[in-house]
């Protein structure tokens, strides 16, 4: 079925998904009230993927689609959607929205020695070329003030997992102290804290390698508080361990942590509860058993008003 002018109005027909993500698409496309069809994957014995997109009986896909790949450990993800992109093009779509709920390779924003690849400056435009749209969840742009500088040349959405962890944390925690561990946790702390009237404050931090940050609490009297650290991601897991114990050796009644993307393996995450986090609450916007705030609805609503 070729496309046609009406489909190109009625919004986007389909959600595209890879098999690994069925849960995640299914909640989407409920929100959304999108078609999840999935492409299936078939990885040959030298390593190399092959994609199979799901058309109609015609061979056709509708004239506007979303993808939604969330991308951590985003390596061979990237392939997919070089394959998937270009395939679904190939197939009649002709307006295709990426929802990427973590987006990877932010993080690398400038060349910190001589010769590093700026991955954001790489990746971003290569996103850019593949896709109409690209939606995420607080993006980590450090130096850089837009997604739009990251991604230029497609239109871009930035959701916001704080308003939603928020109404987790104040009701797991009323009247919680929120820290944000370092200065650019500081938007998504600030934004959390207003919603619900809580107090908060925002540490300093400096980084010296993968595995080694130097953390200073700051001017704030924690002594005897529920605190809830707040960040967009945890990795490693060691922003969020020194920080919490400063926070015990400041006098903290407690210290949970809430996370927009749980990137933390379970090693990392028992050592985090071994340095004194009580409950680790995170999005769903990276699968992981701590996962209690679903984005779909956020996701779905911020859908609506790019198709709208
Ligand atoms: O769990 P971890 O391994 O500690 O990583 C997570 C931390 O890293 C990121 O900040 P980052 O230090 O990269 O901020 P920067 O952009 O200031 O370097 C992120 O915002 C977290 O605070």
């Amino acid at each position: 079925m070729a496309a046609s002018p009406h489909m190109l109005d009625a919004g986007p027909s389909c959600l595209l998904y890879l098999d690994d993500e069925q849960a995640a698409a299914a909640g989407l496309a409920a929100a959304a009230g999108l078609i999840a069809l999935p492409i299936a994957r078939h990885r040959f014995p030298d390593g190399e993927l092959k994609l199979t997109l799901p058309v109609d009986a015609s061979g056709h896909l509708p004239a506007r689609a979303v993808l939604l790949r969330s991308l951590h450990q985003p390596n061979d993800k990237l392939i997919e959607l070089l394959l998937a992109a270009r395939t679904a093009r190939s197939l009649g779509v002709r307006h295709l929205t990426l929802v990427a709920p973590y987006l990877a390779y932010m993080r690398q924003d400038i060349a910190f020695h001589p010769g590093e690849a700026v991955s954001q400056r790489i990746v971003g435009p290569f996103l850019a070329d593949l896709f109409d749209a690209v939606m995420t969840v607080d993006p980590h742009l450090h130096r850089v003030a837009t997604l739009q500088e990251a991604v230029p040349a497609a239109q871009t959405v930035v959701v916001s997992g704080a308003p939603l962890l928020a109404d987790w944390i104040v009701r797991q925690r009323p009247g919680a102290l929120l820290v944000g561990p370092d200065g650019e946790s500081a938007q998504w702390v600030a934004q959390a804290a207003a919603r619900h009237g809580l107090q908060h404050a925002v540490c300093t931090k400096e980084r010296h390698g993968d595995r080694s940050v130097t953390i200073a609490l700051p001017p704030v009297n924690v002594q005897g508080r529920a605190v809830v650290l707040l960040d967009d991601m945890a990795s490693t897991g060691h922003t969020l361990a020194q920080a919490t114990r400063l926070l015990w050796q400041a006098g903290a009644a407690s210290v949970d942590v809430a996370v927009t993307h749980a990137l933390i393996d379970a090693a990392s995450l028992q050592a985090l509860h071994a340095a004194g986090v009580g409950q680790f609450w995170s999005t769903d916007c990276v699968a992981h058993p701590s996962n209690c705030v679903p984005m779909a609805s956020a996701l779905a609503q911020a859908l609506g008003g790019l198709h709208a």
